[in-house]
């Protein structure tokens, strides 16, 4: 078993029956909703919202049941991957650009569990490019915000075209490298007209990191 695995695997003993569950997105997150799909069919009544279209295919196949969207409820535990996680408990997320839609999971569940293997945890947080969803409608403009605010933004592209979120928006990776106060530069950010949401996680909204070691060892950091 990948240490990616492991720790998915483990922020699922939280998942008891009759939770409304929320799917995170990715590679890590893969093994936590498959982890999900193999306790439905043991008989588990659990329900789920996705965080993507990609988690939403995944539990379909796997047999989750779901909860059509815009009928979504209060959320019980929600799991997912991350892409820097700093001393703090601070995360940088939207590697797979479903950091919208993954930030209203976690800020409405009781129970936000992140889940990664050693290789996610910094010191600082930015080396890994910020993902920032901003619209289309006046995005030279918005890049111009960020790029003066030192962000260097590059709008992300796949398969030689502009990268499109699940919601139709851009994703623009900035540069802020080293990130000293990460709530403080969200904040900065959010302010921006055009700026949607940032992948910056703040400690507050997580409840505990499961990091997962080569070793096979895990380290649970609660916050
Ligand atoms: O934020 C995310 C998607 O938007 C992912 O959780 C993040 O990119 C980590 O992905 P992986 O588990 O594949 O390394």
């Amino acid at each position: 078993m990948n240490a990616k695995q492991i720790a998915a695997e483990r922020a699922v003993d939280y998942v008891k029956d009759g939770m409304i569950v929320g799917l995170g997105t990715g590679s890590t997150a893969y093994f936590a909703i498959q982890k999900i799909g193999s306790l439905v069919k043991q008989g588990m009544k659990i329900k789920a919202i996705a965080s993507s279209q990609a988690s939403d295919d995944l539990a379909r196949q796997l047999g989750i049941p779901l909860l059509e969207p815009g009928n979504e409820q209060q959320i019980d535990v929600s799991i997912d991957g991350a892409d820097e996680v700093d001393t703090n408990g601070n995360l940088i997320k939207g590697g797979g650009g479903a950091l919208l839609r993954e930030k209203i999971l976690a800020t409405n569940s009781k129970k936000f569990f992140v889940v990664v293997d050693e290789s996610k945890l910094v010191t600082k947080l930015g080396k890994f490019k910020l993902p920032v969803e901003i619209i289309k409608f006046g995005s030279v403009l918005t890049l111009a915000k960020l790029e003066a605010l030192g962000g260097k933004p590059v709008v992300r592209q796949k398969d030689g075209k502009d990268f499109n979120t699940d919601n139709g928006n851009l994703i623009a990776d900035c540069s802020f490298y080293p990130i000293e106060d990460p709530k403080a530069l969200h904040e900065q950010l959010k302010q921006l007209t055009g700026v949607v949401e940032t992948g910056i996680f703040p400690t507050e909204v997580v409840t505990a990191v499961i990091a997962a070691y080569a070793s096979g060892e895990t380290k649970q950091f609660d916050y």
